[in-house]
């Protein structure tokens, strides 16, 4: 099994208010979750805390059995996250965002794995393009162009359909059937309603307020 995260009891306060308390997850290879929600009710902070990025009040965050915390470097190593921003850098063209974020990730990425995974989102022409000079849905494409550059079994991904147009969000939701067909795991922020919605688990967060 490659991919065994378990949340248990979790609790999250937030300016005086609970975010989540008793909340309960457990993701396997060819998982898919979506974290639903309310503007405010606390998505993008679980997905913190899932990412380590972040400290509950209470409960118990495990990989493969052991306190995330005391295996932290082996689980980043299984993870790929995609935050609510693109994370691409304004003055850098797609190649050099994609040679950088595999730089980051210990990723041997030769131009010819960067320029395939850039034509697979429809960047093809676009490589040496400096990203302040792209479209929001075409940084959010540079940042996804990740997932087929940096292999991870763990996809966490922070609002991942944000900007795309309608040929992309199809392309996108197959990408993420795909990925857990093969054994992969994916949780995510989401809005989207999948056409394969049964593939998909949920968990429901309060409403804000
Ligand atoms: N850095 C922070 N410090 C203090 N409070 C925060 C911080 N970030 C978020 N919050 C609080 O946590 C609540 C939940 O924020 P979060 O971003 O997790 O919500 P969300 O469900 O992802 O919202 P949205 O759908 O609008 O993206 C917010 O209403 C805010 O009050």
């Amino acid at each position: 099994m490659r991919v065994a995260l378990d949340a248990r009891d979790l609790a999250c306060e937030r300016d005086d208010r609970w975010l989540f308390e008793a909340l309960e997850l457990q993701v396997r290879d060819g998982d898919m979750l979506r974290i639903e929600g309310a503007n405010g009710s606390g998505k993008t902070t679980l997905l913190k805390i899932l990412t380590g990025q972040l400290s509950p009040q209470a409960g118990k965050l495990e990989w493969h059995g052991e306190p995330l915390r005391r295996v932290k470097d082996t689980f980043l190593r299984s993870l790929l996250f995609i935050g609510h921003a693109p994370g691409v850098a304004a003055a850098l063209n797609g190649q050099q965002n994609l040679a950088w974020s595999a730089a980051v990730a210990g990723v041997e990425a030769p131009s010819r794995a960067i320029d395939q995974a850039l034509a697979g989102v429809g960047l093809a022409g676009f490589e040496d393009v400096p990203a302040a000079q792209l479209s929001a849905g075409q940084q959010r494409r540079i940042a996804l162009a990740r997932l087929a550059l940096i292999p991870r079994p763990l996809w966490i991904l922070d609002e991942p359909f944000t900007a795309i147009d309608k040929d992309g969000v199809g392309w996108l939701e197959q990408r993420l059937v795909d990925h857990a067909d093969r054994g992969g795991a994916v949780i995510m922020t989401t809005h989207h309603t999948f056409q394969a919605n049964d593939r998909v688990n949920s968990v429901l967060l309060g409403a804000a307020g």
